[in-house]
């Protein structure tokens, strides 16, 4: 049987993760659990920002209409010196965005106990729970998360026992025109790369129309504490590319060397496109393996609904061929990467590298 992305992360738990999500709304002041110190590899003591001129314009990432006619040029420059970019014009209906957010408030909205009913299995995928990398870190983030990798129908049961089908649609609806943009930026991705028609076809039978994704509802809730507290840790995104929407509450930073981190500010309508690296092993090191942290805030709850775009678990990646230098990266299987990555976290890339 065709596996599919979320077979890579089934069973792929070095680290069966117990740990359940604080009741964030019954604290008035940050537990230790969640206090993070600068050596705790959150980036918090990593505020190197370079004194800029007075009056210069701090560079960001670049917000891209995916219709302009020089999409492809732009998404390849950003792809190659962020590794992320916001995309307007990219076809997702404004009320399926709304819709969703909707539903994700409504979940994180039910009391603890109800939403520990649907608590991700140690070993699963699917489920309510606390950030999957969390057992590689000695304190816990403010954040709480339900992830849908396949049906959310078993899940979404637990928490409505009798009217969870207008969830699941809208994740479902979601989903499938997530898989459509997810495709289109890819085989932008794969033109700005300088791959020919041939090959992107070859690319787009063998592993791209088999491509899917999950979802990650996040919930950042208002924290009395936010600047010894980390929504999530820096980290990069294991898979192909992420799309990820963010309600109007900032937090979201990536880390620009030399500089510091830099938040991407929500721009409404726009979605947050983010190269993962198994995009950065495909194009050879060329698109950037773009790191990045979420930080709390004290007034404001932040949500986001990420989609993480992959091809199956049995699916064979390697630096395209064609492309500029020696490759860079041996050829490994997805569900093999995935592992290494659940295992060695950041370090997981190092043992692909050549
Ligand atoms: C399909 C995915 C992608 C996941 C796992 C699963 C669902 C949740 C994603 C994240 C989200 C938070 C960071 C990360 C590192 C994490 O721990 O969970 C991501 C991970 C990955 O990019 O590998
Ligand atoms: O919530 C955010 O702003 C970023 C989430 C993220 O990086 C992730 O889910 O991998
Ligand atoms: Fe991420």
């Amino acid at each position: 049987m065709a596996t599919s992305i979320s077979n890579a992360y089934e069973d792929t738990n070095i680290h069966p993760n117990n740990t359940i999500p604080l009741d964030f709304g019954s604290v008035l002041q940050l537990p230790e659990s969640h206090v993070w110190t600068d050596d705790d590899d959150s980036g918090i003591g990593r505020r190197t920002c370079l004194a800029r001129q007075p009056g210069a314009v701090a560079a960001s990432p670049p917000v891209i209409d995916l219709r302009a006619p020089d999409a492809m040029w732009l998404v390849g420059d950003a792809c190659r010196r962020w590794g992320v970019f916001q995309v307007t014009n990219h076809g997702v209906p404004h009320d399926l965005v709304e819709d969703v957010e909707e539903h994700a408030r409504r979940l994180f909205k039910l009391p603890n106990d109800q939403k520990l009913k649907a608590l991700r299995a140690p070993n699963g995928v699917t489920g309510y729970g606390v950030p999957r990398f969390s057992p590689f870190f000695p304190k816990l983030m403010w954040h709480e998360g339900f992830t849908i990798a396949g049906s959310a129908m078993e899940h979404a049961k637990l928490l409505w026992p009798h009217h969870y089908e207008e969830f699941c649609d809208a994740m479902d609806k979601y989903k499938q025109k997530m898989k459509s943009l997810a495709y289109n930026i890819l085989l932008v991705m794969l033109k700005a790369l300088g791959v020919d028609e041939e090959d992107r076809e070859k690319l787009s039978s063998s592993f791209l129309c088999q491509s899917d994704g999950a979802l990650q509802l996040n919930s950042y809730p208002c924290c009395p504490n936010p600047s010894q507290a980390i929504g999530l840790a820096p980290h990069t995104d294991s898979l192909l590319i992420t799309i990820l929407h963010q309600n109007d509450t900032n937090g979201l930073q990536i880390m620009q060397e030399g500089v510091g981190w830099v938040p991407i500010r929500p721009t409404p309508g726009a979605l947050v496109v983010n190269i993962g690296n198994l995009m950065h092993i495909l194009s050879n090191g060329a698109f950037h393996n773009m790191y990045h942290r979420v930080v709390p805030n004290e007034t404001s709850h932040r949500f986001t609904i990420g989609y993480f775009y992959g091809p199956p678990a049995d699916s064979v990646l390697a630096p395209l061929p064609k492309l500029p230098g020696p490759p860079r990266f041996r050829a490994v299987t997805v569900k093999e990467y995935i592992g290494l990555k659940n295992k060695h976290l950041e370090k997981g890339l190092s043992f692909i590298q050549l």
